[in-house]
């Protein structure tokens, strides 16, 4: 699939705000992957698909997190809709063809991480933590850390993310303590 079919398509069937935002990342994406020795084509891919499943409700998620076999985390039980990054990985091979694997793993575990994360796995991670129009308190240190070191930048994000989840009394997924003790 093209990338101008795909936008396309996002165009039709995405919010005007999740849209915008996903071509914001896609192009961070990309400018990360030159940076780092990833593809940056598919690092431009995977973050324009990234949160092709974004918007589905919670009922549709829990009819996807059954059919695509995601594993039930209490954040998840929690929240259906933290599965979006899998569950596009699902849409997007069964339902577009996509069939490449580091991209597919780069939208899978977008929103929580993995063990082991490959660098496109950490740049679209980050670029969807960071992109543009993104504000939050820390961000612009966070942007900096991100052009030197990913690792280092997912660790800087950890101590931010921890604060806002208990905030909002949201648990951590377990495969974001995986990805902190095997980033290398
Ligand atoms: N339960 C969770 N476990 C681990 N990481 C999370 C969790 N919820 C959110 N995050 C991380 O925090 C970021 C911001 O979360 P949130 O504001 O809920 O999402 P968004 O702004 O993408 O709609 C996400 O992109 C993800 O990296």
């Amino acid at each position: 699939m093209t990338n101008e079919a795909m936008i396309t398509y996002l165009k039709a069937n995405l919010s005007k705000k999740r849209f915008q935002h996903s071509m914001r990342v896609a192009k961070l994406s990309k400018d990360l992957a030159k940076i780092h020795g990833a593809d940056p084509d598919k690092a431009y891919f995977a973050g324009l698909v990234h949160d092709i499943a974004k918007e589905l409700d919670d009922e549709t998620c829990l009819l996807y997190i059954q059919k695509a076999n995601i594993y039930k985390d209490p954040s998840i039980e929690a929240n259906p809709n933290l599965a979006h990054g899998e569950i596009a990985a699902y849409l997007l091979s069964t339902k577009f063809g996509i069939d490449d694997e580091s991209i597919l793993n780069a939208v899978r575990w977008h929103t929580y991480g993995r063990a082991n994360m490959t660098t496109l796995d950490k740049i679209v991670y980050l670029a969807d933590i960071i992109e543009p129009k993104r504000q939050f308190e820390h961000i612009d240190d966070l942007r900096k850390i991100v052009v030197e070191d990913l690792n280092a930048a997912i660790h800087y994000f950890f101590d931010l993310c921890v604060a806002y989840l208990s905030e909002k009394h949201q648990i951590v997924h377990q495969n974001t303590y995986d990805m902190l003790h095997t980033l290398r």
